[in-house]
């Protein structure tokens, strides 16, 4: 079977749900069910889910990035523990494992939150790419996630704020990664025309 009649590849994604409440089974986890959910209608690859639920610790959390970069996640997401409080330490965990940051996705994360909360400006996020995997951190309310990666649209439908999401195909296009495919009417990619590839009919 040639490429092009082929579809999207398989893609693996890891999610991991930090929080202490929903790890101890205080409160049921959110997190990963909304990540796999807005992943699931944003992009046409099949999709193969990694998925962790983990305290706040930051041992932990390093441990649990590097094993979903070795396991071969394109995407690692996060949501969780990126706060100012005590135990909120996401963003150092991620940066313990970074090969590099990538300041970009933090800044539009705190601007598109702050169209739907004040306090989104505590909001530490932070993006970084490791090896082949580009993981990226979201807030633990579950609501945030689709603002984040989605953006803010009109009335219409229309985008008024870009989402985060619209950049994370190239990006992991340059890094060496599986090529992502979206659904428009969720998330449009944006790639530079001699990036694009030709659409491919689904497989089947
Ligand atoms: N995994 C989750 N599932 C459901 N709701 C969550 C989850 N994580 C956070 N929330 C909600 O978002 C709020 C802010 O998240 P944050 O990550 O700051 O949690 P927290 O207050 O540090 O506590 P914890 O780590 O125990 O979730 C929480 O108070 C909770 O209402
Ligand atoms: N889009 C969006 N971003 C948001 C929020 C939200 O409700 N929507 N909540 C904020 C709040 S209340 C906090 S304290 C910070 C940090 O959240 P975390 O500690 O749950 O990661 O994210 C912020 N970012």
């Amino acid at each position: 079977m040639t490429e092009a009649s082929s579809g999207p590849e398989a893609i693996t994604i890891g999610i991991v749900s930090i929080s202490d409440r929903a790890s101890s089974g205080i409160y049921e986890d959110k997190g990963l069910p909304a990540l796999r959910d807005w992943m699931g209608r944003a992009l046409t690859n099949p999709i193969s889910f990694e998925a962790r639920l983990i305290p706040d610790d930051l041992s932990t959390i390093s441990q649990t990035l590097i094993e979903l970069v070795d396991a071969g996640c394109a995407l690692v997401l996060t949501t969780g523990g990126t706060g100012p409080a005590l135990r909120d330490v996401t963003p150092e965990a991620t940066l313990a494992v970074a090969d590099k940051e990538m300041p970009g996705f933090g800044e539009q994360m705190r601007r598109i939150s702050l169209e739907f909360v004040p306090t989104a400006i505590l909001s530490r996020q932070v993006a970084v790419i490791r090896g082949k995997t580009l993981i990226m951190n979201l807030p633990g309310q579950p609501r945030a996630i689709a603002e984040i990666l989605e953006g803010l649209k009109d009335a219409e439908g229309r985008p008024k704020v870009a989402g985060i999401f619209a950049a994370v195909p190239y990006c992991i296009d340059l890094i060496g990664g599986p090529y992502l495919e979206t659904d428009d009417s969720v998330c449009k990619a944006f790639r530079p025309k001699t990036a694009v590839k030709p659409i491919r009919p689904p497989a089947g």
